[in-house]
């Protein structure tokens, strides 16, 4: 009313000072838009999109189905979910809608042909172009007029599988990260840590973490933990950090372990839970 027409309003419509800041307490609205933008978000949903890499037949599509608790491979016909799990021979995209508590994600994997050595022409070209296109398309995007409603296909993040049987990197692991480091956060991973010992696995990771260091590799950091967390909190933090790179046991199956239904992998000498990770009793 103040500022009608491009008009001053009359002093006796203003209201007085202690009423106008009652007023702006009641009406200005701003200490609501925490709440306006996380109820705008979770509306609409995220998007993450997730890459895996990494030597062939490492278990790259089996961790994602057991990470997710989905079968992202269901469009493959054949009889059960372990069968549909074939050869990775091309880039292939997977979208899932998956809802927790209300939250919305729409979840694309980006599933890539695994290596099995250093080729005469490098195996991460169509990778790294891969990438590259999806920054093209999103600058594209940005740049023309119907922003509002942009697909948001940049690769968020890249799980980079490397094998639990050599001793340490290899050199198309070195080279493959490296082409890939500045363009995604690479997460590396210890695959199919059920075939290790603890202390193999605590060995491995040393050398990994080395090795990563020598050759300049920029693998994702984890931001730093407030200092206002309380001590279990920062403990936690402590221990993922630490623990990179993470160990990973991935399983299609449904087995029972003490009474549950879990994702696991069922050996004659007992199971183990992929989820977790944990070492079940011998059954
Ligand atoms: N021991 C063990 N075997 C696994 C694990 N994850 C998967 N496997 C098995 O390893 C084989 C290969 O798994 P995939 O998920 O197809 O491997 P991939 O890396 O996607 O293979 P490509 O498509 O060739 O790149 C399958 O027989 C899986 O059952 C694991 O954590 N531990």
């Amino acid at each position: 009313a103040r500022a009608q027409a491009g008009g001053v309003a009359h002093p006796d419509l203003l209201p007085s000072p202690s009423a106008l800041q009652d007023h702006e307490k009641q009406y200005v609205g701003f200490a609501t838009l925490p709440n306006q933008v996380h109820r705008k978000s979770v509306k609409k949903g995220f998007d993450f999109t997730l890459m895996v890499a990494g030597e062939s037949g490492l278990g790259k599509s089996t961790l994602v189905n057991s990470l997710f608790l989905t079968d992202l491979y269901k469009d493959r016909k054949l009889l059960n979910a372990e069968e549909r799990i074939n050869q990775t021979v091309e880039i292939v995209k997977h979208t899932v809608d998956i809802e927790e508590k209300g939250v919305k994600l729409k979840l694309t994997i980006v599933d890539t042909p695994g290596h099995c050595c250093l080729p005469p022409s490098p195996c991460w070209k169509p990778i790294t172009d891969y990438i590259d296109q999806q920054f093209e398309q999103y600058f594209r995007d940005e740049s023309g007029l119907n922003r509002k409603n942009i697909q948001d296909n940049r690769v968020h993040c890249c799980l980079y599988f490397i094998s639990p049987f050599g001793h340490g990197l290899r050199p198309v692991d070195v080279e493959f990260m490296k082409a890939l480091h500045e363009k995604v956060n690479i997460v590396p991973l210890i695959a199919k840590a059920d075939c290790l010992i603890p202390s193999e696995i605590r060995k491995l990771k040393e050398r990994i973490r080395e090795e990563i260091d020598k050759f300049g590799i920029k693998v994702y950091q984890f931001p730093e933990c407030d200092s206002d967390e309380d001590e279990e909190f920062k403990q936690q933090d402590r221990e993922l950090k630490e623990s990179a790179p993470f160990a990973v046991i991935g399983s299609n199956t449904v087995v029972e372990a003490k009474g549950q239904r879990v994702r696991g992998r069922l050996y004659p000498w007992g199971i183990v839970e992929g989820k977790r990770g944990a070492w079940e009793p011998a059954l």
